[in-house]
């Protein structure tokens, strides 16, 4: 268990961490979701001990860990730059842990733990090579696997598979959910890839400006994302935002009066809001509220193709299955159809920040 409570982290003028709180359940997979520079770095080396908050507390398992080494807290760090003795082969290094005082294990106990490691992560056939040879893809692979090797009270993992190309990311992303479902060892995990969080994350926090923004199940951060910018962050082609205000009944209107959504927004007639739906919510004459536009782009995506439609002075853009949507030209008229479950409501976005969402029937 991981607790972090009301962490602030200045370095000169930049506020790292401006009242932090996280908590980290006990054999939970946790992803850390942010952009660059939000304080996701900083948030781990906080928990390793490596930094010290100028305020706030710090709990491991429910111990504070104020004064305490980063050596004797029992957590595995494994940073995005890795610092690996390249001279040495992977075999040792992925053993060196296994000799500190506190770790060692008997010889024949630590090669059974490094070769199921190393098995996990794809790497039993370059033991015997020196770090210093192999590609980063690789190097990434044994750094990983000197964090997974010793038995922590959590595992602190920054961006752990930033250098891998995109199918092994995806193969690897697939083992390590499992090494986390077998060794039940808490794990918080640092991403900037919303895919990534979606795919691991038991639950996901979202940081921003060294603060929690949501934290929640991949279904409560896409179904009741807090603010636009989370739900921008999640999704891809991204959510469409449509620009209006609510109606005397509660509906919304669109800015140019040419898109109208019957519901009963809990917010007042005549404030700005924005209306959310995402690509893949969207149907070609589906059933649901009816909108009527033209063609604008169309682009194949593989199985489905990416719609980009103008309605009004707006483009919304919609996923259809390829087969639906071939045969569509530039100028086409359409028929869309929302699902008033798949709307999402916010407040308009202000310059200080990004419109919450908003809660409507
Ligand atoms: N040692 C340091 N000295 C000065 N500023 C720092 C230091 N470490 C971090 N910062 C600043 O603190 C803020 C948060 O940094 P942090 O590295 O935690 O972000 P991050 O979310 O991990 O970003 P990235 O994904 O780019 O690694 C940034 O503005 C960064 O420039």
């Amino acid at each position: 268990m991981i607790r972090l409570s009301g962490i602030r982290k200045t370095y000169g003028k930049v506020t790292a961490l401006d009242g932090l709180e996280l908590d980290v359940r006990e054999g939970e997979f946790f992803c850390l979701l942010g952009p660059s520079g939000a304080g996701k770095t900083t948030t781990l080396k906080t928990i390793a001990g490596l930094e010290i908050p100028d305020a706030g507390t710090v709990e491991l398992d429910g111990e504070d860990m104020r004064g305490v080494e980063p050596y004797d807290r029992g957590v595995a760090m494994c940073f995005e730059s890795y610092a690996l003795y390249p001279h040495k082969s992977a075999y040792d290094n992925l053993a060196s842990p296994l000799r500190s005082p506190r770790h060692r294990l008997p010889a024949d106990r630590a090669r059974e733990r490094i070769g199921e490691v190393a098995e996990l992560l794809g790497i039993s056939a370059l033991l015997d090579r020196p770090v210093g040879r192999l590609s980063n893809g690789q190097r990434q692979r044994v750094a990983l696997g000197r964090v997974l090797v010793r038995p922590a009270r959590a595992f602190l993992l920054d961006e752990p598979l930033s250098h891998l190309d995109a199918k092994l990311r995806q193969q690897m992303r697939a083992e390590l959910k499992a090494i986390g479902a077998v060794r039940r060892t808490t794990t918080l995990y640092v991403t900037h890839d919303s895919v990534e969080a979606l795919a691991l994350g038991d639950r996901i926090g979202v940081i921003r400006d060294g603060r929690i923004v949501q934290t929640g199940t991949r279904e409560e951060i896409w179904y009741r994302p807090h603010d636009t910018e989370v739900a921008r962050a999640f999704g891809r082609p991204r959510i469409n935002l449509l620009p209006g205000a609510i109606a005397p009944d509660g509906s919304f209107r669109s800015a140019d009066g040419k898109v109208e959504l019957p519901m009963r927004a809990d917010a007042a007639p005549g404030t700005e809001v924005l209306v959310g739906v995402r690509p893949r919510d969207i149907e070609l004459n589906g059933r649901g509220h009816e909108l009527t536009g033209t063609v604008y782009v169309t682009e194949v995506l593989g199985r489905s193709v990416e719609v980009t439609v103008r309605l009004g002075e707006q483009h919304v853009s919609l996923v259809a299955p390829r087969g639906g949507a071939t045969g569509l030209r530039p100028d086409d008229p359409v028929r869309l159809s929302v699902r008033p479950e798949n709307l999402l409501l916010f407040e308009a976005d202000r310059p200080e920040r990004p419109g919450r969402r908003i809660d409507h029937d």
